[in-house]
């Protein structure tokens, strides 16, 4: 199988340059909708004051509060119809990903190779009536629903002249005084909620915050931004890295900066968009891990598979996209221990501190192993289902887990996997993502008796392991705009995914039958449009 092999610096074009005109989404988006049908959201308004919860409030409850176990919050309400919203509700949806070789080295400057997987989180913008000056985060998974007046909001701070950004512009760091100025903003966040869970919610509040105030204004509309996942949170899948792709195409969807996607669009300007997108997810990873190397949301927001490198945080990446990526017979099994990415970072972080040369060696034999598994990919007569391919490749993996030992960051439950992976004898196996926890994939041997194969799978089962179905290389960021499925005939009209219905989607077959997109589906639904990753 042929690979690409050029390499491109994503952002070249787009970095420092002021576009002339300003780009007009090729979306039709209309402003003032008067389409009376669509349900107006309006629990929102009555419940905040400055946008911080009244957890004993009685309207609080239905939309500004996360409760106290973190079960699911009630939903804002739907209970009055007022005036029409100012644009219809939309979708859109981003994958996770693996990491196939080169975590942790990756964020000290070395290659990673990368490939979305078919999980994926969806999110549903509703946009709320003029009268209504509210946003709304209603993120389902982690329980957190949260409401701030938008007037109460530090635009003043953002919108400074020496501090102001613009969705085209290149963010590498964030800005303490931004931050310092979104903080009272979210001490009412999960008030009351344990406090290791509510750092979760507190941490993709700041990413939601960060990014509305740097691409919004306080002209923006009021909206619901309700968000599901079925990507594990904290199992090392890119959950945080899809979650801020979707909230960072969102917000630039709703300003109307970005151009298609559409069937037609030329590569190069899906790369422009792909590319915005993804500048400013990376921005949302600054909020929630510290310091992310940019490979999740790269992969997030662009889709297929990837060789990822960043050397010079201040400049853009290099990526150079892997389109004939094999289907690898991959396992994917997850510990069920959650962990968090930043703490793992930190952990390499303090090992390179510590024991600089030992630890930079390790990180440039992990270089190595990823440089020489695309070596491999890419010469001309690669045959990803071959034996001896899979043989080399194999033996790779096994040593980038190796390597990740030495580097602190494997687990127990993780060790106890590659053990039963190893005594069964029918595969190689490494921690994918961040580690201490998380997920580990196996690459199974040809020869691997499907019944050894079915045992082990039993064992994983019986020791409280989980398993996820998922291809590799699938599509980046997508849109349903509006969020209605056409099922059927233009004079049958179409699906409308609205608030409920995406709520009350039962887990994760539940979702993506109703979104239509996903591992489950076999072929998407009509009306998603997906920006394709130019591969020349
Ligand atoms: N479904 C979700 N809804 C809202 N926020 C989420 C969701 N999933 C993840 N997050 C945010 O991402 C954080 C977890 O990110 P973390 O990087 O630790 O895990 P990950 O992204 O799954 O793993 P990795 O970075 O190793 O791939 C959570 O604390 C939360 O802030
Ligand atoms: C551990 C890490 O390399 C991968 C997390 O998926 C962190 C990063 O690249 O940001």
């Amino acid at each position: 199988m042929s690979t690409t092999a050029g390499t491109r610096r994503l952002n070249g074009s787009l970095r420092g340059s002021t576009p002339t005109t300003r780009p007009v989404a090729h979306f039709d988006l209309p402003i003032h909708s008067t389409d009376s049908t669509m349900p107006v959201l309006n629990g929102t308004t009555a419940n905040t004051s400055n946008g911080v919860d009244h957890p004993d409030s009685d309207s609080a409850s239905s939309s500004s509060s996360t409760t106290a176990n973190g079960s699911q919050p009630r939903r804002p309400g739907m209970s009055r119809k007022a005036s029409s919203p100012m644009a219809p509700a939309f979708m859109v949806s981003a994958p996770g990903k693996v990491i196939v070789f080169g975590e942790h080295a990756v964020v000290h400057g070395k290659a990673a190779l990368a490939a979305a997987i078919s999980l994926r989180s969806y999110l549903l913008v509703t946009t709320l009536s003029k009268s209504q000056r509210t946003i709304t985060l209603n993120f389902r998974d982690l329980g957190l629903a949260h409401t701030w007046d938008i007037d109460s909001l530090p635009w003043d701070v953002f919108h400074q002249p020496s501090k102001k950004k613009f969705y085209y512009d290149l963010v590498t760091s964030l800005d303490p005084e931004l931050v310092a100025a979104i903080e009272p903003h979210l001490e009412g966040v999960s008030k009351g909620v344990p406090d290791e869970q509510r750092k979760n919610h507190v941490r993709s509040a700041s990413a939601f915050l960060y990014l509305f105030l740097s691409l919004g204004s306080k002209q923006s509309p009021g909206a619901i931004y309700t968000l599901r996942s079925n990507i594990p949170t904290g199992a090392g899948l890119g959950s945080s890295a899809s979650v801020c792709v979707c909230l960072s195409s969102a917000l630039l969807l709703q300003i109307r900066t970005l151009a298609g996607p559409h069937p037609d669009q030329p590569p190069e300007e899906a790369e422009t968009q792909i590319e915005r997108i993804n500048r400013w997810a990376f921005v949302g990873e600054l909020c929630i891990h510290g310091n992310p190397s940019g490979v999740d949301n790269t992969v997030a927001a662009g889709g297929k598979a990837v060789i990822f490198k960043r050397s010079d945080y201040s400049q853009p990446p290099e990526v150079i996209p892997l389109p004939d990526f094999p289907e690898l017979p991959l396992l994917l099994v997850d510990t069920r221990q959650s962990r968090s990415t930043s703490t793992e970072v930190a952990k390499v972080g303090e090992l390179r501190k510590h024991h600089p040369l030992v630890t930079e060696s390790i990180l440039d034999a992990i270089d190595q192993v990823t440089t020489s598994a695309h070596s491999l990919i890419s010469s001309p007569d690669f045959d990803g289902a071959s034996d001896n391919t899979l043989e080399h490749f194999g033996t790779l993996i096994r040593i980038n887990h190796g390597f990740l030992v030495s580097l602190g960051v494997s687990h127990p439950r993780l060790e106890r996997i590659r053990e039963l992976v190893d005594y069964a004898d029918i595969g190689w196996t490494k921690l994918t993502g961040a580690g201490g926890g998380g997920c580990a994939i196996t690459l199974l041997r040809p020869d691997a008796k499907p019944e050894v194969v079915r045992d082990l799978e039993a064992k994983l089962a019986e020791e409280g392991f989980s398993k996820y179905e998922s291809t590799l290389g699938g599509d980046g960021v997508g849109v349903l705009y509006p969020a209605v499925l056409r099922n059927g005939s233009d004079e049958e009209g179409g699906e409308e995914i609205d608030q409920q219905k995406f709520e009350n989607a039962e887990g994760p077959v539940g979702i993506e039958r109703l979104v239509g997109v996903g591992t489950g589906t076999s072929e998407k639904r009509e009306g998603w449009k997906f920006w394709k990753r130019a591969t020349q």
